[in-house]
C-alpha cells in the first residue's frame, strides 16, 4: 500500500505536502486511462499539454494531480519542476523499486542495440538466468512476447513491466535505452547494474538537433550509474573504437570495461576471419582467450558480439559459456536476414535505416555477392531529413543499382522524400519506384545468379505507415512472393 505522501520525495515538491494523504491505486500520464484512486501526471507533450486534461482525469477518478503549476481542482495538486522526470521516480516508488531486486542491463547506441540485446539474452539463458527484454522489437518476459509502443517505453510502463518481470521470477532484464528516453527522463528511477555503449553515428537530429546534444543525451545513461546502492557491482561497457566512449568514461562514476578491434581494449577480437555467411575470431580477455565462430556476417557483428560478451563478463558469466552461447545464435529477425529461396541469387532483409548502418551492411553485402548488388531503400517521413541525401549517396556508391522507394512516409509525400534523397546526386545507377512492393519486385526480377538484393530499412517491421494509417507490409513476404513469381529467361 502506498499513499500520496510516499509517492514523491518531499524535496521534489514545491511547498508543503497537502494534508490529505489518499491511498494510491495506480499512476497515469493519460487522462483517458485514469481510474478511481489513480494519480495523474500532467506532461507537456510535443502535440498537446497534459495540464489541459487534468479536469478530465479528476472526472475519471484521479485522487491527486501532479503538475508544473497550481491548478484549480477539487483534489490535491502537487507542484513539481519537471513532471515527466518526477513521474519516473514516482513510478519506481509505486511499483516498489523493482529494478533494485533484479539485475538491469541497459544498452544504448545508434546501431546494434537490438542485436546486442538478443546476443546477450542468449548468453544469459545459456547460464540458466531467467531473462526479460525491453526493446524495439518487443517486450519479452521469459518466453512470452508483448508489443510496446516505443523502443524504451514511458516510465509508468517500464516500471510496471519490471514489476511483472519480478513477479515472474526474472533475474536479469536487458533494456534498449534510446536517446529520447534518456533525454525525457523515462529511465530515471532505474537501478542499472551494467550499461553498454555500441556506437554513435548520425541519427535522430530531428529531435536532438546537433550531434553534441545527441551524445549528451546518451551520456546520461553513464552518469546515472552513480545512483547506486552501496556495495552493488556496477560496470560501464564501452566501445574503445568509438571516440564518444572517452566522453562517457569521463562522466561515469563506475568502473569501465572496454571492447574493440582497432584500439587497445580490455576485451578484443584478434585473428579475425570473415566469410560471406559468418565471422570467426579469438576473443582475448583479461581472464583468458577462446576461439569464437559466429553465424553472423560483417565487422559490425563482431562489435555486437564483443559488446554482448563484455556485458556478460561483467555480469559474472564465464568466457566458455559466452563462447558456447554466441556460437549457437543463428541471427536476429530482420537483421541481415536471408530470405529462404532456391534461387541462385541472395535476398537479404535488413533494418539499416541510418547512414552508418547502411554503409556497414552494404560493405558486407558487397563481400558476399559474386555478381551485382541491388539495394531497395527509402527514408522515413516526419523524421531526420539530413540523413536522406547521405543514405542515397551510400546506396549508389556501394550498389550496382539502387531502387529508391517508400519507407513509412507518414504525413510526407513519398516522392518528395525521394527528391530529398536524390538531390545533387550525380550517379545515374538508380531508379525511383515509389511503391515499395513494386520496387522489391523490380530488384528481384532483375537479379541474376550470383547477385544480391538488399531490402533495407524495415527489417522485422510488418507494416508501412502512410498518413495516420498503419498498413500490413512485410519485406520478407513481399520478397518471397516476388521470388515465386519471377520470370526466368
Ligand atoms: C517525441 C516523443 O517522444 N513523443 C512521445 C510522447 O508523445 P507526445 O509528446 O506527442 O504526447 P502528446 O500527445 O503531446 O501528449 C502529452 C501528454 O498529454 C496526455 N494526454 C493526451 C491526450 C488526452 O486526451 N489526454 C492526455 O492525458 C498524453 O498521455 C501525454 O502524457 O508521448 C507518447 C506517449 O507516451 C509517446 O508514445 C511519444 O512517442 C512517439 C510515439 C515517438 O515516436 N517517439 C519517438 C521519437 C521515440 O521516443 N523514439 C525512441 C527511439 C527510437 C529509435 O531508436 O529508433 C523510442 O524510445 O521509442
Ligand atoms: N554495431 C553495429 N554498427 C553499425 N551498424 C550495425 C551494428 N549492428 C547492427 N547494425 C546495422 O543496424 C541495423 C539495426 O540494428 P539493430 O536493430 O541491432 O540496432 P538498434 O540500435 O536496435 O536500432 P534502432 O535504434 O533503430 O532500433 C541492422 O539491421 C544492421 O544493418
Amino acid at each position: 500500500m502506498i499513499t500520496l505522501h510516499d509517492l514523491l520525495p518531499p524535496v521534489l515538491v514545491h511547498g508543503a505536502l497537502p494534508t490529505e494523504n489518499p491511498e494510491i491505486t495506480s499512476i497515469h500520464m493519460d487522462s483517458r486511462e485514469v481510474v478511481s484512486g489513480g494519480v495523474f501526471f500532467c506532461i507537456e507533450g510535443y502535440t498537446v499539454d497534459g495540464h489541459e486534461y487534468a479536469e478530465q482525469a479528476v472526472r475519471n477518478g484521479a485522487c491527486a494531480v501532479i503538475a508544473k503549476y497550481p491548478l484549480p481542482l477539487s483534489v490535491p495538486v502537487l507542484v513539481v519542476r519537471d513532471t515527466q522526470k518526477t513521474m519516473a521516480i514516482a513510478a519506481s516508488r509505486f511499483y516498489q523499486h523493482p529494478t533494485g531486486e533484479m539485475r538491469l542491463i541497459g544498452i544504448t547506441g545508434t546501431n546494434g542495440k537490438t542485436t546486442t540485446s538478443h546476443l546477450l539474452e542468449a548468453v544469459l539463458k545459456e547460464n540458466a538466468v531467467q531473462t526479460g527484454l525491453i526493446g524495439t522489437m518487443y517486450t519479452k518476459i521469459n518466453e512470452e512476447i508483448f508489443e510496446t509502443k516505443n523502443t524504451t517505453p514511458e516510465s509508468v510502463t517500464i516500471q510496471k513491466i519490471f514489476r511483472d518481470m519480478k513477479d515472474q521470477d526474472v533475474d536479469s532484464c536487458i533494456m534498449e535505452v534510446s536517446s529520447h528516453a534518456l533525454d525525457l527522463g523515462r529511465v530515471r528511477g532505474c537501478d542499472f547494474n551494467t550499461v553498454v555503449f555500441t556506437n554513435l553515428t548520425k541519427d535522430h537530429l530531428d529531435y536532438h538537433e546537433t550531434m553534441d546534444k545527441y551524445r549528451q543525451a546518451k551520456s546520461l545513461l553513464f552518469s546515472q550509474l552513480g545512483n547506486s546502492y552501496e556495495g552493488e557491482e556496477k560496470t560501464a561497457v564501452l566501445n574503445a573504437d568509438d571516440s564518444a566512449s572517452l566522453f562517457f568514461e569521463k562522466v561515469c562514476p563506475a568502473p569501465v570495461l572496454t571492447y574493440g578491434i582497432d584500439e587497445p581494449a580490455d576485451i578484443r577480437a584478434e585473428n579475425i576471419s570473415m566469410t560471406p555467411t559468418g565471422t570467426s575470431f579469438t576473443i582475448v580477455t583479461p581472464w583468458g582467450e577462446e576461439s569464437l565462430s559466429l553465424s553472423m556476417a560483417g565487422k559490425f557483428s563482431i562489435y555486437n558480439a564483443l559488446a554482448a560478451a563484455t556485458a556478460a563478463l561483467s555480469e559474472g558469466i564465464s568466457l566458455s559459456t559466452i563462447v558456447s552461447a554466441l556460437g549457437k545464435v543463428k541471427g536476429v529477425a530482420g537483421r541481415f536476414e536471408l530470405v529462404e529461396s532456391e534461387e541462385e541469387f541472395a535476398v537479404i532483409v535488413d533494418y539499416a535505416h541510418t547512414p552508418d548502418s547502411l554503409k556497414n551492411v552494404l560493405e558486407t553485402a558487397r563481400e558476399m555477392a559474386a555478381g551485382s548488388v541491388y539495394t531497395v531503400v527509402g527514408c522515413g517521413g516526419n523524421r531526420d531529413k539530413t540523413k536522406r541525401p547521405e543514405m542515397a549517396k551510400i546506396a549508389v556508391t556501394l550498389s550496382d543499382m539502387s531502387i529508391f522507394t517508400a519507407d513509412n512516409p507518414r504525413d510526407e509525400n513519398p516522392a518528395s522524400i525521394i527528391d530529398d534523397m536524390t538531390i545533387g546526386l550525380t550517379n545515374t545507377n538508380f531508379k525511383v519506384i515509389e511503391d515499395r512492393r513494386e520496387a522489391i519486385k523490380y530488384a528481384i526480377e532483375h537479379a541474376e545468379p550470383g547477385d544480391l538484393v538488399l531490402i533495407a530499412g524495415k527489417g522485422h517491421e510488418t507494416y508501412q505507415i502512410i498518413k495516420d494509417e498503419v498498413f500490413s507490409f512485410d519485406d520478407r513476404k513481399e520478397a518471397e512472393t516476388a521470388i515465386k513469381n519471377k520470370t526466368h529467361k
